[in-house]
């Protein structure tokens, strides 16, 4: 089928390369020019775990292009996707004025070849409609012969960042909202070699699950609904989760334990019962904030998800509690972070929990240094030009008085701890994603705070700290 996506960020362009992957003739659209020269060149723009593999291998067999042309593109398409951004204004209000662009763009070139237009951005709930009626509103302005024939459908992504193609191929269900049968049947021949798991090998993949892929067929507001409902869903789950740890800290209980015992129970499950300083990225803080406007705009307070929100702005912040915890007083301390992307394996820095961490610190006029596998210039944020960004583990650590593991990147499991901790002023760390052996770090020489767990500290330790005058009080976990 041919297909035209519009928008290349995470989503347009892992959507692309996997729907070229399985066979279709795709020609991905973005309208910043730079994004697409780099693009043709066989390079992706963003760091997503086998997307290059398989963009170069698409693009070699001819069934992959990339332009800033919209207009040929939507022409020459059967299945149009909308793939744009849909920031959070600071209203909490999703921004739809990139969508808007694209849709007058659809309803300006849109010819005779009936067309499905497949909203892929999380919109506000109403949208579809929305979205039909401007690319009506550009067809009526261009005053045709024939009118152009078109549907839209929902179909909300669901891929997580860091895991990108291998959600695409293993998609937990395909959602797909619409009233047209026509549409929704051209969208289940689209995506069949996916629910099927007929997917040409490949070593980026991986393996796959051998049951067919669920496809909910629902109306467009449902389909709409669900993607908000997941994203909320999942964030309060965290919350919960890291609520539970605060409790955990103070009454002397371990919530690593906690969520092992819990997610055994099939009706909670297991996944996303990390607690840590809590979650960010670029859709669960705009998504949540987007259900809680649309609800409020309907006259309904949705309490739930404020808390769900509430819990995690402190959250964010809870390195910096117990850094004081055993530091006191933060002004001229050097603090290190491991991390600084929002999670493992993406380069994304959109709403990282590190960021308000860095500006909580330099208010306190902490200095600050940091290591991160894939940010070591400070062009990725603004906050960064207020940062040391280091590129080893020894530049890191050298000179600190304590280390906060910010992102969960595999690598800070393998770093030789005991010759870090020579090099620190004190060897203190804070675990923020729970993600190193407690005991280890002990051993190595450092005295290890976790979320909501209890803290480990060998008696070596314990002694240079109270030489210090730092309070290690054993029961603040
Ligand atoms: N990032 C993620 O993991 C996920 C994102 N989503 C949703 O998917 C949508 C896209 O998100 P991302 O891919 O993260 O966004 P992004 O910001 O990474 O990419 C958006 C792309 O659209 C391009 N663009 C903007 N206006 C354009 C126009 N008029 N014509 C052509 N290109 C245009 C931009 O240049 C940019 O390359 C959002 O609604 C988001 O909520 C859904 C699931 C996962
Ligand atoms: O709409 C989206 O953009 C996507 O948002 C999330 O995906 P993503 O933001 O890429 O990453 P997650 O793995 O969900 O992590 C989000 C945040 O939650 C945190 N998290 C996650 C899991 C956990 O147990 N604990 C926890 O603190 C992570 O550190 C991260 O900051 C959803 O998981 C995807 O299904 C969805 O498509």
């Amino acid at each position: 089928m041919r297909v035209c996506v519009i928008g290349t960020g995470y989503v347009g362009l892992v959507t692309g390369v996997c729907l070229a992957h399985i066979g279709h003739d795709v020609i991905c659209v973005d309208n910043n020019e730079a994004k697409v020269k780099v693009m043709q060149s066989g390079t992706s723009p963003i760091y997503e775990p086998g997307l290059s593999e398989i963009m170069q291998s698409a693009m070699s067999k001819g069934n992959l292009e990339f332009t800033t042309n919209v207009s040929t593109a939507i022409a020459n398409s059967q299945i149009l996707f909308i793939a744009v951004g849909t920031p959070a204004l600071p209203t909490g209000e999703s921004d739809t004025r990139y969508v808007e662009a694209v849709a007058r763009s659809i309803g300006f070139a849109i010819n005779g070849e009936y067309k499905v237009i497949v909203n892929k951005s999380t919109v506000p709930i109403g949208s579809g409609d929305w979205v039909r009626q401007i690319i009506n509103s550009e067809i009526e302005q261009r005053n045709l012969d024939t009118t152009p024939q078109f549907d839209v459908v929902s179909n909300p992504e669901f891929l997580r960042e860091g895991s990108a193609i291998y959600d695409t191929f293993n998609p937990d269900r395909i959602v797909l909202g619409g009233n047209s049968s026509e549409a929704l049947s051209l969208m289940k021949e689209l995506y069949q070699p996916i629910v099927e798991r007929a997917i040409p090998a490949n070593d980026a993949i991986g393996k796959l699950s051998a049951e067919t892929v669920p496809v909910v067929t629902t109306d467009l507001n449902s389909a709409e609904t669900i993607k908000y409902a997941a994203n909320s869903f999942l964030a309060t789950k965290i919350s919960f989760i890291n609520e539970l740890a605060n409790i955990c800290g103070r009454v002397g209980a371990d919530v690593v334990q906690v969520a092992q015992g819990i997610g055994l129970d099939s009706r909670i499950g297991n996944k996303f019962l990390q607690a840590g300083i809590g979650w960010g990225g670029s859709c669960f803080p705009k998504d949540v904030s987007a259900l809680i406007h649309t609800a409020d705009d309907y006259g309904y307070d949705a309490q739930l998800l404020k808390a769900t929100v509430r819990v995690n702005t402190t959250q964010r912040l809870l390195a910096v509690e117990k850094l004081q915890q055993v530091l006191k007083i933060l002004k001229g301390k050097t603090v290190g972070l491991l991390g600084l992307t929002f999670k493992p394996d993406t380069d994304d820095l959109r709403d990282a929990p590190a960021i308000n961490l860095i500006e909580e610190l330099n208010r306190l006029g902490a200095k600050v240094k940091a290591y991160d596998p894939l940010i070591q210039s400070p062009e990725h944020h603004s906050i960064l030009s207020t940062v040391d960004l280091e590129t080893t583990p020894d530049g890191l650590v050298n000179g600190c008085d304590a280390l906060v593991l910010v992102t969960n990147w595999q690598e800070f499991a393998n770093w030789d701890y005991v010759q870090l901790a020579k090099q620190m002023n004190t060897p203190i760390m804070i675990d923020g994603r729970n993600y190193l052996d407690a005991n280890v770090l002990a051993a190595a020489g450092f005295y290890y705070i976790g979320i909501g767990r209890p803290t480990a500290g060998n008696s070596l330790v314990t002694k240079r700290l109270q030489h210090n005058s730092l309070s290690i009080d054993n029961k603040v976990a």
